[in-house]
């Protein structure tokens, strides 16, 4: 048990520091973060998580190959408190009309995981290649169910690398005929505008649930680029948030432009979207980010970083364009990035994509959970190199705006303007890595720690206006 005695916190080896501390030289790069999504408390949430999980993709119950013991030791190990929660279409809605509240159960149940441990959730209504029905054997694709598939009897080839089954003529038509580029098949963004109101309904009280993304990396078959992002994608994002809002008011509304492209940087045509909710806007922008150069098999080194780090750096500014302009100030999160952490260079590139995604404010949901070479666990479970690169201090949730904030294995520096409405206090993660003992806290009262989940939280002055606090092993 805490005895807390004013600005101490006995018994648990935390206290006020008196002295001074020097400023750690931070990684320089330029700051932009703006917007935030926030918790039902009003605190800015920064998210740290992984896509959970490719798996879900071909499941027949639909839910992700991930137990509730696998959560726990991604929060033992990482300290995490997000998750981009893998459900699809053909889940939701296996038959036209008829929404598998069985499967929206098993979906609350894992939320419920989630919950236990202080994580958000962003659900992401997930497809590649549009549906598992474009070809026999229901491997290659996933997300539209069958019933929502038409490719009118054109061949969907053999290909040697999925991608390229986003160009064959039959997964083509299946899109055109979504988007009704056709014109033959309206009723389809009905139902899939319907399926979210479905899901947005069950989550709506579910303060976990803070987000949905509303199709993942969406592709406009034969209509590209302005055509499609600022035609029929921004419709059917108007409409499905229109829809969501009629059951749910609070959850953030989460668009990412076409994947085509925007994945590696080039500008999006994407059109804004009207949040109909009573107050602020809740809309968010979840783009992914996957350097062409990266795939390209020679890691993050020699030129190939040279060309992912140009590429980084167009990818934030049109990023930053989007959010900022066309969607009137949105939080970012950075709904997918990732590599193959054994690539030359990986664990640079890693701390290059957090430290862009920390200086914009940006969320991160990590490209996956997924055992393998990818993910933060091998298949025999062995850690890669995400594991200590994720389990970093990090501030969770802060009360008030954050102004920039910074950390090492064991140092973390937060500067933010208190908001005096808001009465929780700010969450930091503090890795037993770097803290293994008694901890330092300069610049705000200590209110708790909690060392089973090693979070720290502390409280300003309501008139404290900026803050800066600064936490370290004691000495
Ligand atoms: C041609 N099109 C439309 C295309 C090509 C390549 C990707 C992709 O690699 N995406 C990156 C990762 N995202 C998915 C899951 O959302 C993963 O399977 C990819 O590795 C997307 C679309």
């Amino acid at each position: 048990s805490l005895a807390v005695a004013g600005s101490l916190v006995l018994g648990a080896g935390v206290a006020t520091a008196q002295s001074s501390l020097p400023a750690t030289g931070s990684d320089s790069s330029e700051w932009s973060a703006s917007a935030y999504l926030t918790d039902d408390a009003g605190r800015s949430l920064i998210l740290r998580g992984f896509n959970t999980a490719s798996s879900a993709k071909s499941t027949p119950d639909g839910m992700p190959i991930f137990t509730e013991s696998d959560l726990d030791r991604e929060h033992a190990d990482m300290g995490t408190n997000f998750v981009r929660f893998l459900i699809s279409w053909r889940s939701v809605e296996p038959e036209p009309g008829q929404y598998d509240q069985a499967y929206l159960d098993r979906v609350e149940q894992r939320v419920g995981w989630y919950a236990e441990r202080g994580y958000k959730v962003m659900l992401d209504m997930h497809q590649d290649l549009y549906s598992g029905a474009i070809t026999p054997d229901g491997k290659t694709g996933n997300g539209a169910p069958a019933w929502a598939t038409y490719m009118d009897g054109l061949p969907v080839n053999e290909r040697d690398s999925w991608e390229l089954y986003y160009i064959e003529p039959g997964v083509i038509r299946a899109f055109d005929n979504f988007w009704n580029t056709t014109g033959k098949h309206p009723e389809l963004v009905d139902h899939y505008v319907n399926a979210w109101k479905a899901v947005a309904d069950r989550f709506a009280d579910n303060e976990t649930v803070v987000a949905y993304d509303l199709m993942n990396e969406p592709w406009g078959g034969s209509l590209q680029g302005p055509a499609f992002e600022a035609g029929p994608l921004t419709s059917m994002y108007q409409r499905t948030t229109d829809a969501i809002r009629q059951v749910d008011q609070d959850s953030w509304v989460c668009v990412a432009p076409q994947a085509v492209g925007v994945n590696q940087g080039i500008p999006s045509a994407l059109g804004t979207i009207a949040d109909p909710r009573q107050g602020a806007r809740r809309i968010a922008y979840c783009p992914h980010l996957y350097p062409l150069p990266l795939d390209l098999g020679d890691g993050y080194s020699g030129f190939s970083k040279t060309l992912t780090d140009a590429t980084i750096e167009t990818w934030r500014t049109s990023i930053e364009h989007v959010a900022d302009t066309v969607l009137e100030g949105a939080p970012v999160i950075l709904g997918e990035f990732g590599l193959d952490t054994t690539l030359p260079g990986a664990q640079d590139y890693l701390d290059r994509v957090y430290t862009v995604a920390r200086d914009m404010g940006a969320g991160v949901s990590y490209w996956s959970s997924d055992r393998g070479p990818w993910g933060p666990y091998l298949e025999d479970g062995t850690q890669t190199i995400l594991v200590d690169t994720v389990n970093k201090p990090y501030p969770r949730a802060v009360a008030g705006m954050p102004v920039r904030w910074s950390s090492t294995s064991d140092r973390l520096d937060l500067t933010y303007r208190n908001d005096p409405a808001v009465t929780a206090p700010t969450e930091i993660y503090l890795p037993a890595a770097g803290f293994p003992g008694d901890i330092a806290v300069q610049g705000a009262d200590v209110v708790g720690w909690d060392s089973q989940s090693r979070l720290l939280t502390v409280r300003s002055a309501p008139d404290a206006g900026e803050v800066t606090v600064t936490v370290t092993p004691a000495a």
